[in-house]
């Protein structure tokens, strides 16, 4: 047995939520996102809005599907307006803390029958589940970045997820066209418990002078076919997400092996998230990325 759904909550109208609110609303879902700042559900709905354009200008959806897509997606500031919602797929910011409050707020508007699911790249989702009225019916699902091209998506169960939640969460993912694979609730699951060392050794092998930003991200895809290099992609994924991982990898396994590299905490300290702030291990403000070592 699985629950229906037909409306979907987002929380976080960042790179990853709006991701989310895409694909689901392409699928047919009714979405809502939800963010603090009006102006970031404004950018949010026009980068939703640019992407299915570009859709369109690709031969890989029609206008009308578009309008139909663009229709089902609406933008609040009012965590109220996920009253309505099935299922909420938390993706703010990768701060327990953050997600935490937010649960809170979000707990006592929906339905007791809602599901909840956190997007975290990281974090224990049996911890998460705890800050819920609903452990039974929360787990995670996470998407990787860009969601509408990434074909992955891995689905957490926390200690109390019950089969449904989990049924009903492997249904919705196959309804987005993603493959889903399983991974057991340890920091950072499978994906990022191997991708994030590997960005953070290409951290450390520019901190030590090993070689330049353009040497190490050079060198990884014309010499491991990698489609982005290692620092171009924490740059894509951001540097305050990829420090958060790192973080979480090192505290839960207790092995120094996972030691963020002091450079990644130092670009976070100056506020160098990466693509999204302007400046990270490139600089974006210009018409190319420069590299800032
Ligand atoms: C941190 C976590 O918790 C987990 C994670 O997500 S880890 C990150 C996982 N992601 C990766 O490793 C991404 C690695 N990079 C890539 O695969 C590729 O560089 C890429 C798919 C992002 C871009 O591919 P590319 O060939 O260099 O660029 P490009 O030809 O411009 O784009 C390919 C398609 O992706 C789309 N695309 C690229 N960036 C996009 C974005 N940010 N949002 C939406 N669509 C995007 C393009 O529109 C294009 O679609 P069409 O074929 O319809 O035109
Ligand atoms: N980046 C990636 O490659 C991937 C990230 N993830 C995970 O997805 C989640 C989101 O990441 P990403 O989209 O990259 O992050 P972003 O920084 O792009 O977006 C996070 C959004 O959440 C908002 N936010 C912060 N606090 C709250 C709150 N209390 N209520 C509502 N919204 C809030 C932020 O607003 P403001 O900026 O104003 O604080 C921002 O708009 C994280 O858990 C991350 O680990 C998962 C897979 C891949």
């Amino acid at each position: 047995m699985t629950d229906k759904i037909s409306n979907v909550g987002v929380v976080g109208a960042g790179q990853m939520g709006c991701g989310i609110a895409q694909v689901s609303a392409t699928a047919g879902y009714k979405v809502t996102i939800y963010d603090l700042s009006k102006e970031r559900i404004e950018a949010g709905l026009a980068t939703i809005n640019g992407n299915l354009a570009r859709q369109v200008t690709n031969g890989k959806m029609s206008d009308e599907q578009r309008k139909e897509a663009l229709a089902l997606i609406s933008g609040s500031s009012d965590v109220n307006d996920l009253a309505p919602s099935d299922l909420v797929i938390e993706a703010a910011t990768e701060d327990e803390s953050v997600k935490r409050k937010i649960f809170a707020a979000l707990c006592p508007v929906l339905k007791p029958e809602a599901l909840i699911a956190t997007n975290t790249s990281s974090l224990s989702i049996t911890r998460l589940a705890s800050a819920t009225d609903r452990p039974e019916r929360f787990m995670g699902i996470h998407f990787m970045n860009p969601v509408p091209v990434m074909k992955l998506v891995e689905l957490v169960r926390g200690i109390a997820t019950d089969e449904t939640t989990f049924k009903t969460a492997k249904e919705f993912v196959s309804s987005l066209d993603k493959t889903i694979t399983v991974a057991e609730d340890f920091p950072a699951f499978i994906v990022n418990r191997i991708l994030l060392p590997m960005i953070n050794e290409a951290i450390y092998t520019l901190y030590e002078g090993v070689g330049s930003v353009e040497a190490i991200d050079t060198a990884m895809k014309l010499g491991a076919n990698h489609p982005m290099g290692p620092l171009q992609l924490a740059d894509f994924i951001g540097l305050d997400t990829c420090l958060s991982i790192m973080q979480v990898l090192h505290e839960g396994l207790s092995d120094s092996k996972y030691r963020p590299c002091p450079l990644l905490v130092k670009y976070v300290e100056a506020g160098w998230l990466g693509r999204k702030s302007g400046r990270g291990f490139y600089d974006y403000r210009g018409e190319v990325p420069v590299p800032t070592r």
